[in-house]
């Protein structure tokens, strides 16, 4: 059924030892047969942190699935609990001056390049979705997710802030006073909160019922106009996507200013510490 797997070996060069995954692609694209529906894979063990090398994949993926016509794109992830843990924070965490602004840089390639895709795009919440998780997730078009995991922007936990942008596609899903407070609280949703407050749009007993039930909402456009479709569609976000176009080097700046703060650092360095101790015990 699958019309092609692109899941190529790209060996990496980088000097920085603690973000060498490791040298393969870090997430596959699998275009189903007869849907002609793109199914993209996120694959970074333990918890698909997006790291430089996951969002370059994820950029490069969402591209190609763009060039290939496809008639949409399911994001998923090949770990069985979580969907993706967000950022990865070492990125963040004593950070190197040129890498920090490539990561940065390709994040905001990727928000642009999924949240305005032509294609029709859903999610497959296949585990926890914190943060830059949620970002990714709330940034395609339909949600189905998996029970008893959770999904939030919960930046303020880590004594970050989301980014506007971030907040726009979370805003494009939930009514403002539901993302204002959950903003503020730093609010992780288990399933069935998501499910009541908007935030998914359905619940799926198992990964591959998650996966045919995005290629049913993806299925729903089927009789649209695929033009008329896209149009609408970036019309629709085209105001928040200006925004991050038109202040991307004010918001690389901001954003390496803010990780570079001492404070911020202190509090970076804790949490990563707690999440160490909690993984040994
Ligand atoms: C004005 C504003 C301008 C600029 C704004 C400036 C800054 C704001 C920028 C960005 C916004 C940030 C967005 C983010 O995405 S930050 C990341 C938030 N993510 C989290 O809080 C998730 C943390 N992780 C977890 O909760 C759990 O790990 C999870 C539920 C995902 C999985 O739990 P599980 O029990 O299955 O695994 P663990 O044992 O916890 O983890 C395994 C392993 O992985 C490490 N780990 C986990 N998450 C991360 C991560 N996000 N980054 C790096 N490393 C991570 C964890 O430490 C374990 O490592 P090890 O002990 O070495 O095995």
């Amino acid at each position: 059924m699958l019309r092609s797997t692109i899941s190529s070996l790209v060996p990496r060069a980088t000097s920085v030892a603690r973000h060498m995954s490791n040298a393969a692609k870090l997430t596959t694209v699998e275009i189903n047969d007869v849907t002609g529906i793109a199914t993209l894979t996120m694959n970074r063990p333990p918890v698909n942190g997006l790291n430089l090398e996951l969002l370059t994949d994820l950029n490069n993926s969402i591209q190609e699935i763009e060039d290939n016509k496809s008639r949409g794109l399911i994001l998923t992830s090949s770990n069985p609990t979580i969907f993706s843990a967000g950022l990865d924070i070492l990125e963040m965490y004593k950070p190197d001056k040129e890498r920090l602004k490539a990561f940065w840089t390709t994040l905001q390639d990727v928000w642009l390049a999924l949240y305005g895709s032509a294609v029709p795009t859903a999610a497959a919440i296949n585990g926890h979705s914190p943060a830059g998780g949620c970002l990714l997730a709330t940034s395609c078009e339909y949600r189905v997710m998996l029970p008893k995991f959770t999904i939030g922007l919960n930046e303020t936990k880590l004594g970050i802030v989301a980014p506007k942008w971030f907040m726009s596609s979370f805003l494009s899903v939930l009514p403002r006073r539901v993302a204002e407070r959950a903003l503020n609280q730093g609010r992780m949703f288990t399933t069935d909160e998501a499910l009541r407050n908007g935030l998914i749009d359905e619940v799926a007993n198992s990964k591959e019922e998650a996966l045919a039930k995005c290629a049913e909402f993806i299925g729903s456009f089927s009789k649209v106009n695929p033009l008329a479709r896209s149009l609408t569609k970036q019309q629709l976000r085209a105001a928040e996507l200006s925004e991050l176009e038109n202040e991307r080097a004010q918001d690389l700046e901001k954003f390496i200013f803010f990780v570079n703060q001492p404070a911020v650092q202190k509090g970076l360095g804790i949490y990563l510490e707690n999440l160490k101790k909690k993984s040994k015990n």
